[in-house]
């Protein structure tokens, strides 16, 4: 079968996306070709039936995939599309998901012909349920965009931006944003234990409040606010925690400066 996706790099979010992409049996595992130089890594792609090798020369020649997908560390961002050259003659759509790199980075290593895809997703992608927002340059075709988007649906929910500059807050808030989740669930744990719960209950409790109410927030008409008020009874006990959290504002502001930290890092991480 020939090689439709070049996947490069399958670290934690490259393969977050790869299983997603193949459970959803948008792709044949035969179809893609994963460069990793890590062996655990590579072999963990292919026990999921892909093509591997730890060097982009492996790749056959002759090989025209669609897609190259570039999902290493932004500081090897340069050197890793380098090895990717010898696709830029327009037929193949480059896919990034690096934070912080703009897309004239690759046109500047690619050459003026390569469509570009910038992508940032999350990695819920691995079970479906990623955030994957889009970015492309004006030599992506309506198909390419079409097949980009349909093979992205298969790890959550895409949607698209038009001025890459809002990227870095994008990353800050959605590409980070699992983080902060897995952070509050820790917390959550953490206060449950103090609380005298037992360790094991205690995560149970933090870990399926934190899914049941996110469920819902997706799932309801109302407003997360009103979904919060109907948890708050005057005077009862979810007002006396609010009263901490949301006195002063303080987990907004809380929230605010660590999204701002994210999203001047990844203007530091393009440069
Ligand atoms: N993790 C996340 O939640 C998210 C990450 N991203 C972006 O995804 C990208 C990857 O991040 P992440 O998956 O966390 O990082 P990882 O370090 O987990 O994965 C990157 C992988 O690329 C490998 N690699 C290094 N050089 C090459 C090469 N020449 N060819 C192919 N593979 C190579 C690395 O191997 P080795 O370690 O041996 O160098 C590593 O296994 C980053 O740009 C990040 O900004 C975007 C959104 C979310
Ligand atoms: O921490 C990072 O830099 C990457 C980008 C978004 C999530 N992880």
């Amino acid at each position: 079968m020939s090689i439709r996706l070049v996947l490069a790099g399958c670290g934690n979010m490259g393969y977050a996306m790869l299983s997603g992409w193949l459970k959803s049996a948008r792709l044949e595992p035969s179809a893609v070709f994963v460069v990793e130089p890590n062996a655990e890594l590579r072999q963990r792609a292919e026990h999921l039936g892909c093509r591997v090798s730890a060097d982009a020369a492996a790749i056959p020649a002759g090989a025209v995939p669609d897609l190259v997908v570039i999902a290493v560390k932004p500081q090897v961002i340069r050197e890793v599309t380098a090895h990717y050259k010898r696709f830029g003659d327009g037929r193949t759509t480059f896919v990034s998901i690096a934070a912080g790199t703009p897309v004239a980075t690759f046109e500047e290593i690619l050459g003026k012909l390569a469509p570009v895809v910038r992508c940032m997703p999350n990695t819920p992608a691995a079970i479906g349920k990623g955030m994957m927002v889009v970015f492309s340059n004006p030599l992506v075709s309506d198909d390419v965009r079409r097949f980009v988007f349909e093979l992205l649906s298969a790890s959550g929910v895409v949607t698209t931006i038009d001025d890459e500059s809002l990227m870095d807050a994008v990353t800050a808030v959605s590409g980070s944003g699992p983080a902060y989740v897995f952070h509050f669930i820790e917390a959550l744990t953490v206060a449950a234990e103090k609380a005298g719960l037992p360790a094991e209950t205690a995560k149970l409790l933090a870990m399926q409040t934190v899914f049941g109410a996110a469920s819902l927030a997706a799932e309801s008409d109302e407003e997360p606010g009103v979904l919060r008020q109907q948890v708050t009874s005057p005077n009862g006990t979810t007002a006396a925690a609010l009263a901490v959290l949301m006195g002063e504002d303080r987990l907004t502001k809380l929230v605010t400066e660590a999204v701002e930290a994210a999203r001047l890092r990844s203007i530091e991480l393009g440069r």
